[in-house]
């Protein structure tokens, strides 16, 4: 205890340091003015009526494209128009390739291994080529097609049990991802339907570990502070990690002892390559992260959108039935979908999953459009203002898929108005999967079921408020009352 007292009348001695040591920048890009040691915290976190990623919008409005934050004694440069992303992502990407690290996620043992959350070492190249050619080739997509396929029509099945009730769509889709990414992984279904409330189970510990990595840390903004651990948020974040692991231990194991002849899944692939444990668990975290959660939320906002818009859904479901007719939908139909591919697209410019990309950081102290970046700060690029800045887009704010018809602005980070996956060296490795799951549900929902709104509020009712929590999320959840189509 006394020990504690100490070290915490230790901080505002060493915050003083800081402020007296802090390096002085020329001609940095303009932004709020900051206060001495908190920086810009209280102009970013006092207004809890107004999500972040929207006030950061309004802000760059006035400072500009490029312009700088403290986060208590952190620079962070934020990109908010096309232009200044594409200088980020291409002009200067082995610069800002570098990833800064979220401070509850710094796990010593996972971030060694890790793809997401490593600069671009040989290790993490050489993951990517193995993620790339083997484990998302088209090859081994073709090949697990079918094990998709399966997963979304036990979806519509189990979804004929709830007719008429209430259905959180997120709660489903979400356990329907992670049966398709525990197949990709390691052949396994890692969600039971009918165990609704799923405690304990790899959903709610995937979930909550995201959510302990998204609450602000306070050693993001000091981090001299890190290795206290004020808030215990690493060890709650390593807590659920230990324990996700224990989860596929076994099926680790197993699978060791015997061995596939070819490489069915990820499980093959990594122990074909000669991985260790640690090596596994850290990919395998990888997939179920940042693989479940963006795509869920982007689905829950396509269908929302599409029930708001009766015409547009009308529209999706006319080319449903002429190019699936009573069928059930396969990923063969997708490139016959253009209209259903368009709304998705729609979604994801409107309501970007990862509305700041994956935070970036200066290598080397770097000029972007006439102004200093220095070393080390946190570079982040605002997809979600890109998406809506009405230089690139007419009307912005509606929903309106046919832009996406008109031309040929598509999602793989060569069009710097519309980057929901990224781009440059760092660009999304589950891009190919996601464009693959995602229309195959939303296309299954509504071609089988009328999606009503409870308490028989119609479309023009229905919220759309965003949430910026693990991801961009619709608030509150969507609930829809499902009813077989004839
Ligand atoms: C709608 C679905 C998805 C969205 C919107 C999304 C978005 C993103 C974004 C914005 C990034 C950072 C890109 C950058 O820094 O430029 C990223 C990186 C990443 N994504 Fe996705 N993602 C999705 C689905 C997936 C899936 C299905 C997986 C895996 C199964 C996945 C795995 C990853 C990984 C491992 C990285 C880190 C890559 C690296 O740092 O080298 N994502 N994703």
């Amino acid at each position: 205890m006394d020990l504690q007292i100490a070290l915490f009348s230790l901080i505002p001695v060493i915050l003083v340091l800081i402020l007296l040591l802090k390096p002085k920048y020329k001609n940095l890009p303009p932004g709020p003015h900051p206060w001495p040691l908190i920086g810009n915290l209280p102009t970013l976190f006092t207004n809890t009526e107004v999500p972040l990623h929207i006030t950061l919008a309004n802000m760059a409005r006035t400072h500009g494209p490029i312009m700088i934050l403290w986060l208590g004694t952190q620079p962070t440069v934020m990109a908010s128009t096309a232009e200044a992303a594409m200088e980020i992502l291409k002009t200067h990407d082995r610069i800002f390739s570098a990833r800064h690290i979220r401070m509850s996620f710094r796990l010593k043992h996972h971030i060694k291994y890790s793809l997401v959350w490593s600069d671009c070492t040989d290790y993490w190249k050489l993951l990517r080529k193995i993620v790339r050619t083997e484990i998302f080739s088209p090859k081994m997509l073709q090949a697990q097609s079918h094990v998709r396929e399966q997963k979304v029509a036990e979806l519509i099945e189990f979804l004929r049990s709830k007719e008429g009730q209430v259905v959180k769509i997120s709660q489903f889709v979400f356990g329907t991802l992670l049966n398709i990414l525990g197949n990709v992984v390691f052949s396994k279904d890692v969600f039971v339907y009918s165990d609704e409330t799923d405690k304990g189970g790899i959903q709610n510990l995937i979930r909550e570990m995201l959510m302990i990595g998204a609450e602000p840390n306070v050693a993001e903004f000091y981090p001299i502070l890190e290795e206290l651990d004020l808030q215990g948020l690493k060890k709650k974040c390593d807590d659920r990690f230990i324990r996700v692991m224990k989860m596929w231990e076994g099926t680790v194991k197993e699978r060791k002892a015997n061995r596939n002849e070819e490489s069915k899944d990820m499980l093959d692939v990594l122990l074909a390559n000669d991985f260790n444990d640690a090596q596994i668990n850290a990919l395998f975290l990888e997939t179920f992260g940042p693989g479940s959660e963006t795509s869920s939320a982007t689905i829950e906002w396509v269908i929302a959108e599409l029930i708001k818009s009766p015409k547009e859904m009308a529209k999706v479901r006319k080319e449903l039935n002429e190019v699936v007719g009573t069928s059930t939908i396969k990923e063969s139909d997708l490139p016959q979908l253009p209209y259903l591919q368009a709304c998705i697209k729609e979604a994801m410019r409107l309501h970007p999953a990862a509305p700041f990309l994956l935070p970036r950081r200066a290598a080397e102290t770097c000029e972007v459009m006439g102004y200093t970046i220095p070393k080390n700060s946190q570079v982040l690029v605002n997809a979600y203002a890109i998406g809506r800045d009405p230089k690139s887009w007419k009307d912005p704010s509606t929903f309106r898929p046919e832009r996406f018809l008109e031309s040929d602005v598509d999602f793989h980070g060569a069009h710097y108005q519309f980057i929901p996956f990224g781009s440059g060296r760092r660009t999304c490795v589950g891009m190919p999967l996601a464009t693959r799951t995602i229309p195959l549900i939303v296309g299954s929902l509504v071609h089988n079921y009328d999606l009503g709104l409870p308490g028989g509020n119609r479309p023009e009712d229905l919220k759309m408020n965003e949430m910026l929590s693990l991801s961009l999320a619709i608030d509150p959840s969507l609930c829809v009352v499902p009813k077989a189509r004839a």
